[in-house]
């Protein structure tokens, strides 16, 4: 197996894992606590089969769907994720070159090492943009943050709803978890110093750098009036990203989003939160066709995808793959896991016999446990 040579994401992750130093590679791979819910998020897709229909014309499948008005080549958006240039230092200009080779949006975190001018321009080509949001306490840099992006021509934000103090990561505790000096998330450059990411913690401070900033800067008072809020000055789209109940996605739906992201934070936030697959179809009859729903946690193959928008999800994202290909081959690793998810994709809705996005349903699944006749 060299740089070049992987056949899966799970190879790929090996290959990232050698790479990596033994610090970003923990803060990468860890889940909160037990890492209960990071297995489940795996475990959850092998509790589905998928039933295939046949002798259906699939000589051409159409994997294209429109998402808040863009076209996209697949249903699968990159997850937001925090600083990229500890895998490459081109950090999320590279990524984002990828999302616009690739034709898929590409949501890139408040926590992102290139500013977010510089990814708009890299991106340019890609379907959109949206900017993660995490809520800090100091609500006019949230402002300008939010204005900011809509300037550099985002089209959407995506609230972090799940991480009213980040999850305790046991790695970043040992390994103390900081940013190498002249690494930062530089949209936060006016909250905070450069040295303070990297300074190492003293007393009873959280051991992690990046524990410790989020304990300091972001608003674990938030609520639901902070849609309200953004929609009084931004034009933006609003999505929320993290939730798992039936009830926040209804109150959500209520307080007026434009969609919808099911996740536990790649098992990071809440140990024990049920993994995602699972709770998007519960959501999906509680919302029905409202707003788009998004999922995100553990998709690492083709039929994945396809499970999930069985269950009710428009499109799906893909997390720490991103990253692995980034740290393994920059642009072009991050161009091969997107076309590589694409490739299995359609490999799914050919032998599944789903010749369209639509024919991707409920009655092609069967979940362990549940007899045949149920089909
Ligand atoms: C290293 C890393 C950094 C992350 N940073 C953020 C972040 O800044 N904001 C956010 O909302 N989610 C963040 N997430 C969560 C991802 O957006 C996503 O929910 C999760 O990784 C999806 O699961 P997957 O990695 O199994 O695909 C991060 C995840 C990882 C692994
Ligand atoms: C303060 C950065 C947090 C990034 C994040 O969300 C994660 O590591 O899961």
């Amino acid at each position: 197996m060299t740089d070049q040579h992987w056949v899966n994401l799970d190879e790929l992750e090996a290959l990232a894992m050698k790479k990596l130093p033994k610090m970003v590679w923990g803060y990468y791979s860890s889940g909160s606590e037990s890492e209960a819910t990071l297995r489940d998020n795996r475990a959850a897709f092998l509790r589905y089969n998928i039933m295939p229909r046949l002798m259906v014309d699939v000589s051409k499948v159409d994997t294209t769907l429109t998402l808040f008005g863009e076209k996209l080549d697949f249903p699968l958006l990159i997850a937001p994720m925090a600083y990229h240039k500890l895998a490459n230092p081109e950090g999320e200009v590279a990524t984002a070159r990828a999302a616009a080779a690739c034709r898929i949006p590409m949501i890139q975190s408040t926590m992102a090492t290139v500013r977010k001018e510089e990814v708009a321009q890299a991106a340019k080509g890609a379907p959109f943009l949206m900017l993660q949001l995490y809520v800090t306490k100091n609500r006019d840099f949230c402002r300008n943050l939010i204005m900011g992006a809509q300037k550099a021509g985002y089209k959407a934000i995506a609230v972090t709803v799940d991480a009213p103090r980040l999850g305790h990561r046991e790695a970043d505790e040992r390994d103390s978890f900081h940013l190498p000096e002249g690494m930062a998330p530089v949209e936060l450059d006016s909250l905070v110093s450069a040295e303070e990411h990297a300074r190492q913690a003293t007393g009873d401070e959280p051991k992690s750098a990046v524990a410790r900033v989020f304990y300091n800067q972001m608003d674990s008072a938030l609520t639901w009036d902070f849609v309200a809020w953004v929609r009084a000055f931004s034009s933006m789209r609003i999505l929320v990203k993290g939730i798992l109940s039936p009830f926040d996605a209804l109150r959500a739906v209520e307080v007026g989003v434009d969609g919808i992201i099911v996740s536990n934070h790649g098992g990071r936030q809440l140990d024990f939160a049920p993994a995602t697959l699972d709770c998007v179809a519960n959501i999906k009859r509680a919302i029905g066709d409202t707003v788009p729903l998004l999922m995100d946690g553990g998709v690492r193959r083709g039929t994945d995808i396809l499970k999930a928008l069985a269950l009710g999800a428009d499109a799906v994202c893909v997390g720490r793959p991103i990253l692995h290909g980034l740290a393994v081959n920059g642009q072009q690793g991050v161009q091969d896991v997107i076309k590589m998810m694409r490739r299995d994709f359609e490999q799914a809705m050919r032998l599944s016999g789903c010749p369209s996005l639509k024919s991707i349903t409920r009655d092609k699944l069967l979940k362990q446990g549940e007899p045949l006749s149920r089909l």
